[in-house]
């Protein structure tokens, strides 16, 4: 199992007030599947994003990733866990603005141990022409292929995708989502993505619903929808 998580249990504390976000969960993901967690808003998608991506920490429970316990990380390994394993795909793309395609992904390459070619990524995800533009010369869904390159340069184990269509419109949603099919193929990337919108969980193996800070239903998906023929 390359994701395995068990009783993960997290807890914010403002002032006097504790407010359980995460009260228990469990979850699993095999090595190259595409795994999405549905849920309301304030269900603790992102906590439970941020805590795979060691952005942030499980007050309890375990969180093993490929092995790896990293509820147990010190802050260092926990960095060196999230700089060279993780990519990060957000709703919002925080590409640098001045710094050209090509350059907001050689700054990534740069710093990964076995980073994939630059050239390549771009043609992976169709912006091999656009490698001298800037972020602010490219339309909403361009700049989002940007950032699944940047994403998928350091060649992560695990790509997580927080909203990666949220700002997007109907059509361009469709494309970004084939280009994460199409890279889940290419690569054998792990991907885990957080959506509001169920038609999407279609294209995953397993899907996670998300209420309140439980898993209320897990479902395997014995037929995997392509991309370009989910509709909603
Ligand atoms: N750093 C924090 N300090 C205090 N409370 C927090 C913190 N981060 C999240 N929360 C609270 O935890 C709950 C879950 O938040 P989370 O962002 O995980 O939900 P979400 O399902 O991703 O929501 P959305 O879909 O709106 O992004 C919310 O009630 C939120 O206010």
């Amino acid at each position: 199992m390359f994701i395995d998580i068990a009783n993960l249990k997290k807890s914010y504390r403002t002032g006097e007030v504790v407010t359980e976000v995460l009260k228990g969960i469990g979850m699993k993901l095999d090595k190259g599947e595409i795994g999405v967690i549905l849920g309301p808003s304030g269900s603790g998608k992102s906590t439970l994003m941020n805590i795979l991506g060691g952005i942030d920490r499980g007050d309890s429970g375990q969180v093993l990733v490929d092995g790896i316990e990293i509820n147990q990380l010190n802050d260092g390994k926990l960095t060196d866990y999230r700089r060279g394993d993780i990519g990060f795909v957000f709703q919002f793309y925080n590409l640098v603005p001045n710094l050209t395609v090509g350059e907001n992904i050689e700054v990534v390459s740069n710093i990964s141990k076995s980073p994939l070619n630059t050239d390549e990524v771009l043609a992976a995800v169709g912006m091999q022409d656009k490698k001298h533009r800037f972020p602010r010369e490219l339309s909403g869904g361009e700049q989002q292929r940007v950032s699944i390159a940047r994403a998928i340069v350091k060649n992560p184990k695990l790509l997580l995708c927080d909203e990666p269509t949220g700002a997007l419109d109907y059509d361009t949603s469709r494309s970004i989502l084939q280009l994460l099919q199409q890279v889940n193929k290419k690569y054998g990337t792990t991907i885990l993505m957080i959506t509001h919108n169920a038609a999407i969980a279609a294209m995953a193996n397993r899907v996670f619903r998300l209420r309140s800070g439980e898993i209320v239903e897990e479902t395997v998906n014995q037929t995997v929808v392509p991309a370009e023929r989910i509709e909603w």
